[in-house]
């Protein structure tokens, strides 16, 4: 059986899917894991086509250190135990910068490009590149194809581009990117099917997990998005607080004395959820929480989601649908409802039944926006992605570069 394997590389843990290659080039997930606790408590869990548990194993921490390592645990457990040797590997990168508006085959020289970019997404940027960089150097004939969180925006105009900055500066690179673009790829190629009747019209996806954005969609393609040059900016996140006043970070220098690097540890680890409850970046503790700080961060979240919406259909000039998807956008009912609320003023009005049931569309039929749930798939993407750079690709050819 010819199969792909998918890896999604985060700040602590590493995600992995196995997909076989079936007739005409469909693709059926075969098992789905994940390493997670990395650093702190490792443990690989997997499961199977039918959801069954294949794995679900706990490490000791200094036995699984780092990504890198945890990757090597879970491919030697793919291989040694599962006999599963991929024709191919596809993986998330975050940061594609300027120059990679599709998936690319990898190699050392795409590495070293993309090792520019760490500094511009140090929680995930390391991460994506430490297994691509382990499995060069073990299999360097396995065929391993790079995806983008930026290449799905690089069709918004030059206007969403720009920051009102000097152009030797947009010209380096300083550029508005946005984010989370495989996962809108994914709703944008799925909404024919679920929603056909706004698939091509204007559409404001909200991808709410722990990292959080959303996406003006016109036709299926990025016209705007809420992050830019890093994805710090836009909605508030786990750890992240989103847009934020540059004279803030001005301040943390100039008076608290902090670095560079205290900065940027602060800004991606401490703010957001986290620093606003004082509680958790998990939203749902959020919702557990009796704390009052805990309901100011949720009621912060749902209030800055409702603000950049107005910002999107600015940018759209109007607004046909508005889509949940993600961790929190697909699973918390009472994060849509404060949401749907914020979006009153546009006429949307939810079906709290539906909501609660986490319907495919979730408003009422009165309501002037409809509004869908349509839960992501980026490792789907990644694997159609991954197997259509091959086909195209004769040099790859996976079948002879099969390792064994
Ligand atoms: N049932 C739920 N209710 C509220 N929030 C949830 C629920 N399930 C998951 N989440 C939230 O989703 C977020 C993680 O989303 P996810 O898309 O998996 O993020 P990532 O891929 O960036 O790690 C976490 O904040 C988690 O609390
Ligand atoms: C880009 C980004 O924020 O990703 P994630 O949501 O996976 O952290
Ligand atoms: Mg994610």
């Amino acid at each position: 059986m010819d199969t792909i394997l998918v890896v999604n590389a985060g700040s602590s843990s590493v995600k992995f899917q196995i997909f076989s290659v079936e007739c005409e080039g469909r693709l059926r997930r075969q098992i789905k894991g994940q390493m997670d606790g990395i650093g702190a408590r490792p443990r690989l869990k997997a499961s199977g086509a039918g959801g069954e548990s294949l794995a679900d194993r706990a490490y000791p921490i200094e036995a699984v250190p780092d990504v890198s390592t945890a990757m090597g645990v879970a491919g030697a457990w793919l291989r040694e135990e599962l006999r599963i040797h991929p024709i191919a590997v596809g993986h998330r990168v975050v940061h594609g910068g300027p120059d990679y508006d599709k998936p690319v085959l990898i190699d050392h020289g795409v590495v070293a490009r993309l090792e520019r970019f760490i500094n511009l997404a140090p929680l995930h940027q390391p991460h994506n590149l430490a297994p691509i960089r382990s499995i060069l150097t073990n299999f360097p004939t396995l065929p391993q194809v790079a995806c983008f969180d930026t290449a799905f925006h690089r069709t918004h105009g030059a206007l969403a581009d720009y920051y009102a900055i000097p152009h030797r500066l947009h010209a380096e690179g300083v550029r508005r990117y946005g984010f989370h673009g495989l996962s809108y790829e994914y709703i944008a190629r799925t909404l024919p099917s679920v929603a056909p009747e706004i698939a091509k019209r204007r559409v404001i996806v909200a991808h709410l997990g722990s990292g959080a954005s959303m996406c003006a969609m016109k036709d299926g393609r990025s016209v705007e998005s809420t992050m830019g040059f890093t994805a710090l900016d836009g909605l508030p996140m786990g750890t992240r607080p989103g847009q934020l006043d540059p004279g803030v970070v001005l301040y943390l220098l100039a008076e608290k004395g902090m670095s560079a690097a205290g900065v940027q540890d602060f800004l991606y680890r401490e703010c957001g959820l986290k620093g606003l409850s004082g509680v958790s970046n998990d939203m749902r503790e959020l919702e557990r929480s009796e704390d009052p700080k805990a309901k100011l961060a949720i009621d912060y979240f749902a209030y800055r989601i409702g603000l950049n919406a107005g910002m999107l259909a600015a940018a759209l000039q109007g607004l046909d649908a508005f889509v949940f998807t993600a961790g929190i956008g697909e699973n918390s009912a009472t994060i849509r409802a404060r949401v749907a609320e914020q979006l009153g003023w546009l006429g949307v009005a939810l079906d709290p039944l539906e909501n609660s049931r986490h319907a495919p569309l979730i408003s009422r039929s009165g309501s002037l926006i409809p509004v869908y749930v349509v839960p992501t798939d980026e490792e789907l993407m990644i694997a159609q992605h991954t197997l259509s750079l091959l086909m195209s690709t004769p040099s790859s050819n996976p079948r002879q570069e099969r390792v064994s």
